[in-house]
């Protein structure tokens, strides 16, 4: 494709550049080849303009780059733009040239996953060909595959953006994590709709503020969503004023959900064991829901997911039925198993404080006994929020115990005894394995068991070295050896 037709040519310095072939596009020296257009990106470890000499030396033709970087590789056309990360997501955009018809995209600190998820399972429930992209990995009709980054690196999303639109998905959700929107990940997406669940503590070791953190979820409003575009905003949070003052000041339709909500207002919820039973009003219409999740912070989701899914041509009776046969997303409560008396043990990926606060209290009403919770903090991340993670479970639950996440390049009882100085009475197991056994030979008849963090995650990352491990098979493990 000529580079004319990726970038727009008023930031070509010579316009005969336009005519130059390009092969493909990349932000990373070591994956440029032949033809190849590279963004020199500044990044948190290393300005990539250093590194375009050897992009050029493995095939790289034209290069994207700040205004000000210095880019060593002569002779070869260099497009100087205000912001390489977002020229590079619109290049992305305009290479691959499709995407499905119907875009969402769904921001907050806990909840993308399940909205992109049930999203995904109305639109599939009403006959569309779906797919949600996020945390867990790519899920549509044809695939699902586990992936990593939550909102993917523009290149590689918008290749797949042009995979899915050539199998034939017409609907995808999308998570937008404050770092992918931050970093411009998103900005070449053409979106239909937008949504924002909440916003609670994660990711301080990245934005230096919680203002810099919430603004960075409301560029989805400010900068991505199209004028008049719905944004569907959960209307309980304590952010929400924020997110419906800035989606209003963009122009677009706010719609909310929620208790607070009018678009989909929710006038009451009963808890059963694991099924909710939910009355939501829309317009004069009263529709009885019964939701098989359990939590009320998977009404909330869901109402959200209702809400992107009507805004994006299901009729909301349509919506309404699909909520009753949602399915969680992987390793948000999911259920593994029970004990031969049947208390449940669940794994959850809540790994921010405001999550486990929400998985102890959902699980709450449905527990005769004891809440029994297993969790640890991961390493080289924000670390306050280990302290307020002990002081949450020590809340919540009955019996906790703190293991070790992902220690990464930490010292792993450093770790633990950060959220155990905030946790009297826990009981400390550095080793995952261990902990969840214990957990589940404890457990009696009415308890409940947590083990969080992890979520559907395969592997234990210590020092450099991901080791296989899944709280999923030890919980199956376990449980099966108290059954001998
Ligand atoms: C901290 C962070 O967000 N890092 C992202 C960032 O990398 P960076 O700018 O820090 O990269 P850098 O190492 O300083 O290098 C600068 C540039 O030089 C390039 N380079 C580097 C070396 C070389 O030999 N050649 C070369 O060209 C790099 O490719 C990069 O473009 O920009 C890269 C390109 O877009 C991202 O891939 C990378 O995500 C890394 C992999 C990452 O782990 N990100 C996580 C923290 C993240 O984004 N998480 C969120 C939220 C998850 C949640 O909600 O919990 C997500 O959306 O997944």
């Amino acid at each position: 494709m000529k580079l004319k037709h990726i970038t727009d040519l008023a930031s070509l310095s010579d316009p005969a550049i336009g005519d130059v072939d390009i092969t493909g596009l990349t932000s990373d020296s070591r994956k440029a080849e032949r033809g190849y257009l590279f963004a020199a990106l500044k990044g948190s470890r290393a300005d990539g303009s250093v590194f375009a000499a050897d992009a050029v030396s493995r095939g790289a033709v034209a290069i994207i780059a700040a205004h000000d970087a210095e880019i060593g590789a002569p002779g070869v056309p260099v497009i100087r733009v205000e912001d390489p990360r977002r020229a590079l997501a619109l290049a992305a955009a305009a290479f691959y040239e499709k995407q499905p018809e119907m875009m969402v995209a769904v921001t907050g600190t806990s909840g993308k996953t399940s909205v992109a998820s049930f999203t995904r399972q109305i639109w599939a429930d009403a006959g569309f060909p779906a797919a949600n992209i996020g945390t867990t990995g790519v899920f549509s009709p044809t695939r699902s595959a586990y992936g990593s980054l939550t909102t993917p690196d523009p290149v590689e999303l918008h290749r797949l953006l042009r995979e899915l639109a050539d199998e034939g998905v017409t609907h995808a959700a999308m998570e937008a994590s404050s770092h992918g929107l931050d970093q411009r990940r998103l900005d070449g997406v053409k979106l239909a709709a937008g949504a924002f669940t909440n916003l609670g503590r994660d990711h301080m070791d990245y934005h230096p503020t919680i203002d810099d953190y919430l603004a960075a979820k409301l560029r989805l409003f400010d900068t991505l969503l199209p004028k008049g575009a719905p944004a569907i905003i959960f209307a309980d949070d304590e952010f929400s004023q924020q997110a419906i003052a800035a989606a209003r000041a963009a122009g677009n339709e706010v719609l909310t959900v929620g208790r607070k909500g009018t678009f989909l207002a929710l006038k009451r919820v009963e808890h059963e064991r694991f099924r909710q039973h939910a009355e939501v009003k829309i317009g004069a219409d009263i529709y009885e829901v019964s939701l098989p999740l359990a939590g009320d912070f998977q009404v909330a989701n869901a109402l959200v997911s209702a809400g992107l899914a009507m805004a994006t041509g299901v009729p909301a009776a349509a919506a309404m039925r699909a909520l009753e046969r949602l399915r969680g997303a992987p390793g948000r409560l999911d259920l593994v198993g029970a004990t031969e008396d049947g208390a449940p043990a669940y794994v959850d990926y809540a790994h921010k404080p405001d999550a486990l606060e929400n998985v102890l209290t959902s699980v709450r009403p449905f527990t005769t006994g004891r809440v029994i919770v297993v969790f640890g903090c991961g390493g080289d991340r924000d670390t306050g929020k280990r302290p307020m993670m002990g002081e949450i479970a020590t809340r919540l639950a009955d019996v906790v115990i703190v293991t070790d996440d992902n220690p990464r390049s930490e010292v792993p009882a450093a770790i633990r005894a950060e959220i155990m100085a905030a946790a009297p009475g826990a009981l400390e197991i550095g080793d995952r394995r261990l902990a969840i056994r214990t957990a589940v030979e404890m457990m009696k008849a009415g308890d409940t068991l947590i083990v969080a963090g992890k979520g559907h995650e395969e592997g234990q990352i210590i020092g450099d070295v991901t080791h296989p491990f899944s709280d999923h098979a030890e919980i199956a493990l376990a449980l099966k050896e108290r059954l001998k």
